[in-house]
């Protein structure tokens, strides 16, 4: 399917809306071009994105007759790439072919080592240079000195709703007012999102609500994810992490969930993968050593490493959201348990992210069959009676699960030298507690987790060194999954 940022791509300059301070000067320059060669042989559009200087671009070279050459600055062969079409200039139209307008996206990711090449090409250039930025500062000197610089302004939420209800009427979609308007604003000036989203809309109504209101507060995960997958460079993709307000480990889980839907040939799959799970033990050797400059190589597996699993995705790419985190469905509180419940987890066995996720998936199937089993994992893992519920799915069950714990709880403190009489007084602490238990609705409630630190406090000095041994011997004993399976 083509993008509809595609499809409806401004044709000529007047399709363009709100830049009106920009497009004179953008006219004037290309017309000196017509006349002979203008003192500035390049222009610098800047401005947020999705503003329109691609499609100026374009609709130029279609007004003007211009074959439109797209090179990415970023790139370490475009200075290949540019002095080759400036060669080319020289021959223009010989052979009946249109003239090469050089448009550069990214100008200010380029590397600074390539710049000063660049700005000599664009001095001897004979065809029209457009570079485009974000932020025109970050443009390397040498090639700023050489370009006009022109302004594109961020868009209001009215040309967004403009540029939007043009498509529908194009499309022949039905769209309320209100979704167009959510689009709008949550685009934040930006019209190539609001119509992406548009289409997202548009293809699955279904799950629009959810997809927007999602977007809203995920936005740049979406971003990162298309810089990762639609690039054909290996730094483009590690920086699309750059401004992500989730963690790297927790970005793993949204490539790992996007792969099969980005990626289709099997190779390809099966590479990203590979990736994935490469990096997944990296941040799990993170986790376990404290060592996390390994974070750097787990990060450059995720995100290099995918992009270069596929060829570069052009064209609309939709993004979903990890389904291991069911993020849509889950209410805040359920989110925040999960949470807590992977942290436990992540630090108890030593786990990486996507490891513990995978884990308590194993567990939640622990929790709803096997009482027993469950007990011991909730003990160790010191689990809350919110968190026994959410695994358990059911409270009974739960209740059955927080009884076993008292048991284990005793067995604990029993084997622990000099605490029998500390063990009586628990005991009988533990059955008040379950004929509170037995009368009132919130059993379990008090997890026998305060009385076990109470001992560890009162414990003689010369026993901690022991204990601290002890801990040791008991870790790796404890850290599988397989551990808890055997305790039965
Ligand atoms: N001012 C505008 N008028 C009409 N359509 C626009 C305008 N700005 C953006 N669009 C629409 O959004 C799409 C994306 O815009 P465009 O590629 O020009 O953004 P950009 O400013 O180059 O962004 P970036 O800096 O991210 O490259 C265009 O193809 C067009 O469909």
């Amino acid at each position: 399917m083509l993008p509809w940022v595609e499809k409806y791509r401004p044709k000529r300059l007047s399709e363009l809306v709100n830049q009106e301070k920009a497009l004179p000067k953008v006219k004037a320059w290309v017309e000196e071009w017509l006349k002979g060669r203008p003192k500035k042989k390049a222009i610098l559009l800047y401005g947020p994105p999705g503003v329109g200087k691609t499609a100026t671009a374009y609709a130029l070279a279609n007004e003007y007759g211009f074959e439109v050459i797209e090179l990415n600055a970023s790139d370490e062969r475009t200075y290949e790439k540019v002095s080759r079409y400036i060669q080319a200039a020289y021959t223009m139209d010989v052979f009946g072919r249109k003239r090469k307008l050089i448009f550069m996206d990214e100008a200010d990711n380029m590397e600074p080592s390539g710049a000063y090449e660049i700005a000599k090409l664009i001095e001897k250039a004979r065809n029209p240079i457009i570079l485009s930025a974000n932020k025109y500062w970050q443009v390397p000197q040498a090639i700023r000195s050489k370009a006009e610089l022109i302004e594109y302004k961020k868009l209001t939420q009215r040309d967004i709703m403009a540029g939007l209800w043009r498509i529908v009427k194009a499309e022949h979609l039905e769209v309320p007012k209100e979704v167009i308007k959510l689009i709008a604003q949550r685009a934040n000036g930006d019209l190539r999102a609001a119509i992406n989203d548009l289409q997202t809309v548009a293809v699955s109504p279904e799950d629009a609500e959810q997809l927007l209101a999602y977007r809203d507060v995920e936005k740049s995960v979406f971003q990162a994810l298309g810089g990762i997958f639609a690039s054909d460079s290996t730094k483009k993709a590690r920086m699309a992490m750059w401004n992500v307000d989730k963690t790297p480990d927790e970005l793993l889980l949204w490539i790992d969930e996007n792969i099969p839907y980005i990626y289709t040939k099997p190779e390809e799959i099966a590479q990203a993968y590979e990736a994935i799970s490469r990096a997944d033990i990296y941040f799990g050797r993170a986790n376990r050593s404290g060592n996390y400059g390994l974070w750097k190589y787990a990060i450059d597996m995720m995100t290099a490493g995918v992009a270069v699993a596929g060829t570069k995705k052009k064209g609309f790419l939709r993004f979903y959201p990890p389904k291991t985190l069911k993020i849509l469905r889950d209410s805040k509180e359920e989110r925040g348990i999960r949470d807590s419940i992977i942290r436990k987890i992540m630090k108890g066995m030593h786990m990486s992210k996507l490891e513990a996720i995978e884990t308590m998936a194993i567990f939640k199937g622990i929790f709803q069959y096997n009482p027993e089993k469950a007990a011991h994992i909730a003990v160790f893992l010191e689990l809350g009676d919110k968190e026994i519920e959410f695994l358990t799915e059911d409270k009974e069950k739960a209740k059955s699960i927080k009884g076993k714990m008292m048991v284990i709880h005793k067995e604990l403190k029993k084997t622990e030298p000099g605490e029998e009489v500390k063990v009586e007084k628990e005991e009988k602490e533990q059955e008040k507690v379950k004929e509170v238990e037995e009368t009132q609705e919130t059993v379990g409630k008090k997890e026998p987790k305060e009385p076990k630190k109470e001992i560890e406090e009162e414990k003689p000095k010369e026993e901690e060194k022991s204990e601290e041994t002890a801990k040791e011997e008991k870790k790796p004993k404890q850290a599988t999954l397989f551990d808890f399976i055997k305790k039965k």
